[in-house]
């Protein structure tokens, strides 16, 4: 078996074929949201991820040069929003070039107990603390320790795979 030769031949992973590979991945959409002395953000996620149950912790990637990543480190506190399919325009809106309050006027929005907004009809809604930041590349990874859950009424989720939106079922059971 000759590894070295095999890996020699292999195409180069550029950035172009690294994401067309990552397009293929089913992920739920996200509206993160922050509040707080750095004032109020919020951005679109696919890259938020369960990392343990114990502390329930959870993690969060940003962008490091986008307009929001500052305000959510300055802020310690977080909300991932997970979306229903009637929230696909949220999901543009939130994913870039609009200011701030045109973001959040397109929905309604309560304080959950971090300070962060909680969207109104969310699949769940998982309120943290930033517990920690590591810092990859062009992205920081946020872990975020979740001080409250809820899960709401939508038994269908927002997914973005192929570079585009579909629906999933997700009616989502308590657990004892
Ligand atoms: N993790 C991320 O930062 C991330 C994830 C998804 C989409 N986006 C942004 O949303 C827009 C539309 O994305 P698309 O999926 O339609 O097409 P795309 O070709 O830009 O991305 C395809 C896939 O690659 C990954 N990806 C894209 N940009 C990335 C980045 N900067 N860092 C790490 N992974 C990245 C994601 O999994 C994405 O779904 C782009 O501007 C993209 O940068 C960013
Ligand atoms: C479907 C989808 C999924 C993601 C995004 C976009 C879209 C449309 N974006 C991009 C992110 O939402 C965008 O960069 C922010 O809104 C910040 O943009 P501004 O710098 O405020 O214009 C994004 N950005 C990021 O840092 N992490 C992520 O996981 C994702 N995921």
């Amino acid at each position: 078996m000759d590894d070295a030769a095999d890996l020699a031949c292999a195409a180069p992973v550029t950035k172009e074929r690294y994401r067309d590979a990552m397009a293929a991945l089913a992920a739920a959409v996200n509206v993160v949201t922050t509040d707080g002395p750095a004032g109020r953000a919020g951005f679109t996620a696919t890259a938020v991820c369960s990392v343990t149950d114990a502390p329930p912790t959870l993690l969060v990637c940003v962008k490091r040069d986008s307009s929001v990543g500052e305000a959510f480190q300055a802020n310690g506190a977080l909300c991932v929003n997970t979306l229903a399919p009637e929230h696909r325009p949220l999901s543009n809106l939130f994913g870039g070039r609009t200011p701030v309050e045109e973001r959040f006027a397109a929905a309604t929005w309560r304080r959950g107990p971090s300070g962060a907004p909680v969207l109104e009809g969310a699949l769940a809604h998982f309120d943290c603390r930033i517990d920690r930041v590591v810092d990859v590349g062009t992205h920081s990874v946020l872990f975020c320790q979740v001080l409250d859950i809820g899960v709401g009424e939508p038994c269908e989720g927002l997914i973005y795979v192929g570079r585009r939106y579909d629906t999933v079922l997700a009616c989502v059971g308590a657990a004892g």
